[in-house]
C-alpha cells in the first residue's frame, strides 16, 4: 500500500487490487500500470505524488475517532522514549492509532507493542487503520481499562494517552524496567500537574514536561512567510525514568 499526495488531499494506492482511494472515492488503476514511491500519477485530473506508508502521514488518511498524537508529538516520544529495535512499548489509550502506527514502525520483528483501550470500536478503528498499511505479528490490542490491568510482562517504556494517566502510575510501575521511560500525554496543566506528583510519588524523576509548538512556513518566491493556520496547543508531554528504589 502506498500513500498518494495532491496539493489538497491523501488518499491510498493499492497496487495489488489496482485501486486508489481518495476521500469516499474508489477509482480503478490499469491492470499493467506499474507504480513505486516517487513516481507521479494522474487521478481525476489531479497529479498525486506516489510516497512510502510512513508514520508522518498516516494522521492525514485514518479514518478518525479520537484526538490523535499528531507527528511533532509523536516524533518525540518516540525520541524521547528510546523507542527502537527489540524494545517492548506499553500504551493506552490507542485512540485512531496514530502512535501505534509510529511506534511498529520504530521497533524491529524482536520487538513488542502492546497497546490497551477501554472502547472497543476504538481498537477495532485503530486496528483498521494500521493494517490498512502494515501487517504487524508483534502487536497486541488488547480491549480492557488501563487503570485495573495486568500483566506480568515487564516494557522498557510505557506511555499514557487517556484522561487520567496519574491514577495508572501505580498500577503499572511494576510493569516497568528501571531506567525504563514513563510517558504522559494530556491536553491541560491539571492532568500534567497530577502526572507528575504521582510520578514522584512513586519513585520516578522526572525529566522534563514540554509543550511542542510547530511553525510551518509557507516558501513562495519573494513571499515566504509562517502559515496562518497555526496548531496551537496539542498536549503536555511529560518524560520520567523509573528510580530503582526498593
Ligand atoms: C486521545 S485518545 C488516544 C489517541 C492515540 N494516542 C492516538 O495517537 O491516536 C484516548 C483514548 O483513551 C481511551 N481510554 C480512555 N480511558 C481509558 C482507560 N481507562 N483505559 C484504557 N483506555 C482508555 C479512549 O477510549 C481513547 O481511545
Amino acid at each position: 500500500m502506498f500513500i498518494i499526495k495532491s496539493d489538497d488531499c491523501y488518499g491510498l494506492l493499492d497496487m495489488e487490487q489496482h485501486t486508489a482511494y481518495i476521500k469516499n472515492e474508489r477509482i480503478s488503476i490499469p491492470l499493467n500500470s506499474v507504480f513505486e514511491p516517487g513516481d507521479t500519477i494522474k487521478l481525476r485530473s489531479k497529479t498525486f505524488v506516489i510516497l512510502n506508508p510512513d508514520p508522518q502521514f498516516f494522521y492525514r488518511i485514518s479514518g478518525r475517532r479520537t484526538q490523535t498524537i499528531l507527528p511533532v508529538d509523536a516524533a518525540y516520544i518516540i525520541y524521547t522514549g528510546s523507542i527502537n529495535g527489540s524494545k517492548k512499548i506499553l500504551e493506552s489509550g490507542v485512540g485512531t492509532g496514530n502512535l501505534s502506527y509510529s511506534i511498529l514502525n520504530s521497533i524491529n520483528a524482536s520487538g513488542k507493542l502492546v497497546s490497551v483501550d477501554i472502547d472497543k470500536q476504538n481498537i477495532e478503528n485503530a486496528r483498521k487503520n494500521v493494517y490498512s498499511l502494515i501487517n504487524p505479528n508483534n502487536w497486541e490490542l488488547i480491549n480492557g481499562d488501563i487503570k485495573t490491568f495486568k500483566t506480568e510482562e515487564l516494557f522498557d517504556t510505557i506511555i499514557l494517552d487517556m484522561p487520567e494517566p496519574w491514577e495508572c502510575v501505580d498500577n503499572l510501575k511494576n510493569n516497568l524496567k528501571f531506567g525504563g521511560y514513563f510517558i504522559t500525554y494530556s491536553p491541560t496543566f491539571n492532568q500534567a500537574e497530577k502526572n507528575v506528583l504521582s510520578l514522584n510519588k512513586n519513585n520516578f524523576t522526572v525529566l522534563e514536561t514540554v509543550e511542542l509548538i510547530k511553525r510551518n512556513i509557507l516558501v513562495r518566491e519573494n513571499a515566504t512567510r509562517p502559515d496562518n493556520n497555526i496548531i496551537g496547543h496539542t498536549a503536555f508531554i511529560t518524560i520520567a525514568v523509573k528510580l530503582n528504589v526498593l
